[in-house]
């Protein structure tokens, strides 16, 4: 990610900034819930405490010797950054190598018996199981009675405000998943959107997941949607290849997810056990990539990822980490068109978004001078506010 004077790379490294306090705050705080899910051995403990230390007061270091995505992360970067503050390297880059060696201190990647051993799960689990996931889920009943526009257009912004459920942002965010979100969105392309998935449609949806559990939920609800009504002949849906940002979703998440819809009462056991059919029959896919856990932008992506968004109708990309992959995470003039920086995306894209990092671009002047008269900075970093946004042309010539 080289640095431009128009947009610079955002850095951990200025005390008081909301990326510092992740780095500082949020992430010992990861490292101690997850200590304190598990009864680990004096092995994991200890690497543990060392993964605290270097990430904290230390410096990035290298992967053990033999591990099997060594040579991909010098691709993305390690040598470089190895022997650096993790403060000093693009922020993206160091919490994503945090997840990264994370999971190595507990056993994830083995061998041995934690191999696999998902440590965010029992947080995961917990927001599946949840009386409040009982009361979505039953509001599901009363959409049944409304023409289909609407009950799209409920089902787009379920999913949208799903993002607000995400666990990593919770803990240092204290009672952010209580704020009333602001109800209107800072920019809403939904009529774009929709033009891409017309009824009886014959296209392909990709939709690039986040978080498990109450927001996977809702956007498999309008992945069954979209189905049903013709808007999409087939669906992709892209999970992380391990856990990742606490409470991003992966296969057995997804599972997880259907398992909970497909055993509940009334029309949500119906978008359940139709999702399970078209799992069956093909129309729904579940895929992973080891680029969705890589800490670069989405400029960078691999061949495999550019031709099969090229092929799609539209991939719907979730949440803010996959927004600040997208646009690249740079601290861009808030009136930066969209389009300007997904111009390189392969197909149409559309981002589903709370606002939960300094990243934005696409503001109108008056909405960002309401936001800034109303708020100060708050509204980029508090998970109150939303967007839609949609680049609807695919790869410009030229770039
Ligand atoms: O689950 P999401 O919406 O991608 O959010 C991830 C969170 O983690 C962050 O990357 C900060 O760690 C923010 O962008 C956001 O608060």
């Amino acid at each position: 990610m080289p640095d431009t004077p128009f947009a610079p790379v955002i850095l951990g490294n200025e005390p008081g900034s909301f990326p510092h306090s992740v780095l500082a705050e949020r992430h010992p705080a990861i490292i101690r819930q997850v200590r304190d899910a598990f009864p680990y051995g004096p092995g994991q403990h200890e690497a543990l405490d060392e993964l605290l230390h270097s990430c904290t007061e230390g410096t990035v270091e290298p992967l053990p010797a033999g591990a099997p995505d060594g040579d991909r992360w010098l691709a993305w970067g390690l040598a470089g950054h190895a022997g650096r503050s993790w403060y000093d390297v693009p922020w993206l880059w160091s919490e994503s190598y945090f997840y990264r060696r994370l999971l190595e201190a507990v056993g994830w990647f083995g061998p041995g018996s934690w191999q696999g051993i998902d440590p965010f799960r029992p947080f995961k689990r917990a927001e599946l199981d949840a009386s409040e996931t009982d009361e979505e889920l039953a509001a599901l009943d009363a959409l049944q009675k409304l023409p289909e526009e609407e009950r799209a257009r409920a089902l787009l912004h379920g999913s949208l405000w799903g993002n607000r459920a995400d666990l990593g942002f919770r803990l240092s965010a204290e009672g952010a998943g209580d704020r009333e979100p602001a109800p209107a969105l800072v920019a809403d392309d939904s009529e774009t959107l929709w033009s891409l998935l017309p009824p009886a449609g014959n296209g392909t949806l990709v939709l690039v997941a986040d978080n498990a559990g109450r927001e996977l939920v809702p956007d498999l609800l309008l992945i069954a949607h979209l189905l049903a009504e013709g808007r999409a002949a087939r669906a992709v849906l892209h999970v992380k290849p391990y856990p990742y940002y606490v409470s991003d979703a992966t296969t057995a998440d997804v599972v997880d997810a259907l398992h909970r819809l497909r055993t509940a009462p009334g029309a949500a056991g119906a978008y359940g056990r139709a999702l399970w059919a078209a799992m069956a029959d093909g129309r729904l896919t579940v895929r992973t990539h080891p680029f969705w856990c890589a800490p670069l932008p989405y400029s960078a992506m691999p061949d495999d990822l550019r031709a099969e968004f090229a092929a799609a109708t539209l991939t719907v990309v979730k949440g803010d980490l996959n927004y600040r992959r997208l646009v690249g995470d740079r601290l861009w003039p808030p009136t930066t068109a969209f389009r300007r920086t997904t111009a390189y995306f392969p197909g149409p894209v559309a981002a589903l978004r709370t606002l939960k990092s300094d990243v934005i671009t696409g503001l109108s002047a008056a909405t960002e001078s309401a936001l800034v008269a109303a708020e100060g900075q708050r509204w980029r970093t508090g998970g109150t506010h939303a967007l839609i946004q949609v680049d609807p042309s695919g790869e410009q010539q030229g770039q």
